[in-house]
């Protein structure tokens, strides 16, 4: 065929660089053509990678399991339908720990086109995993037996990582559900980093037998193991952690139908404790700020749906 050294006129015939998709194996990654990187595990759906301004952001545990054995510690493992250990006297009760959505395989549904994706300014591409009752190991059929439907989305842009959850009831009977988006982020030094934006807020501090304690601290500094539930928070507030040397912006998390964000750092004894957890001396690189729906129950009618999710901004 004849090539035409002819310049192409322009907005006929170039073409603008797209973003990219691969499957490879258990993970599908979506790149855009200005670097910043998304990569997510068919295992729990968890988004085990964001790279953005040419770094990574999310913190991964170098001893995580990525075969499928546990949860992925690191990322963002999917906390569906209860959070923490199941109340005994809840239908979740024999589930495990954080339910079973982050230990079960999803399914990749497709992409969808930057066009249709919120009008973001530049380019961005939207990732969508789904997870059903018939896709759940026998044994999570058996202890949660809903027709469910979830439908995950993972939507990076040049700015921002956001990750949507719907959940659909697609029996004849109600039920109920929790849910988080666990999110470990990746920090330079725990003792460098604030977290802002919860001061006068009621906390559960898990490390003090499920106490309730209201933020007195306008800027939270993590000096021991810190586990607490913040409740009743304005979403569309978003909950900053910024650097304690300058106070510049880090992390922006703002949520749509999550009023609850735990703040989750595991110090020294717990890192050490937890085998998947390493080198021991990550839980200086990390910190979770989990946005979620954990305080109470949602109750889900039969045919009904719900939608929340969150949307993280990084070095703004
Ligand atoms: O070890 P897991 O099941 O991943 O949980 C990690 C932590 O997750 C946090 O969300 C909980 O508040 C903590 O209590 C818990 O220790």
């Amino acid at each position: 065929m004849e090539r035409s050294n002819k310049p192409a006129a322009i907005g006929l015939g170039t073409s603008v660089p797209q973003p990219s998709v691969s499957i490879k194996e258990n993970t599908v990654k979506a790149s855009l053509p200005s670097g910043e990187s998304v990569t997510i595990h068919l295992y729990g759906a968890t988004v085990t990678s964001w790279n953005a301004h040419g770094q990574e952001q999310l913190f991964l545990s170098e001893l995580s399991h990525l075969d499928g054995s546990k949860p992925i510690r690191g990322g963002i493992p999917l906390v569906f339908p209860v959070f923490g250990p199941p109340p005994k006297d809840h239908l979740t009760a024999p589930l495990p720990q954080h339910g079973f959505a982050r230990n079960s395989h999803w399914e990749y549904l497709g992409k969808s086109s930057a066009e249709s994706v919120d009008n973001q300014a530049g380019q961005a591409v939207k990732l969508d995993f789904g997870l059903s009752h018939t896709m759940l190991s026998e044994e999570f059929r058996k202890a949660w037996p809903y027709e469910f439907g979830l439908v995950y989305s993972v939507t990076l842009t040049e700015t921002s990582l956001r990750t949507q959850l719907q959940v659909r009831n697609e029996g004849t009977e109600n039920f109920e559900f929790q849910v988080l988006m666990h999110t470990y982020l990746s920090v330079a030094d725990i003792s460098a980093i604030r977290v802002k934006n919860l001061e006068s807020k009621t906390y559960v501090d898990k490390t003090r037998n499920a106490t309730s304690h209201t933020e007195a601290s306008p800027a939270l500094a993590i000096t021991e193991e810190t586990d607490r539930i913040y409740q009743s928070l304005d979403p569309t507030v978003p909950i900053i952690v910024s650097s304690a040397a300058d106070d510049a912006p880090l992390f922006s998390i703002t949520r749509e139908a999550l009023t609850d964000v735990v703040v989750w750092n595991p110090w020294i004894e717990k890192a050490k404790s937890m085998a998947d957890f390493g080198p021991d001396e990550a839980y200086k690189n990390m910190i979770c700020v989990e946005a979620g729906s954990v305080s109470g129950w949602q109750t889900l009618e039969a045919g009904d749906s719900w939608e929340g999710g969150q949307s993280i901004k990084s070095r703004l």
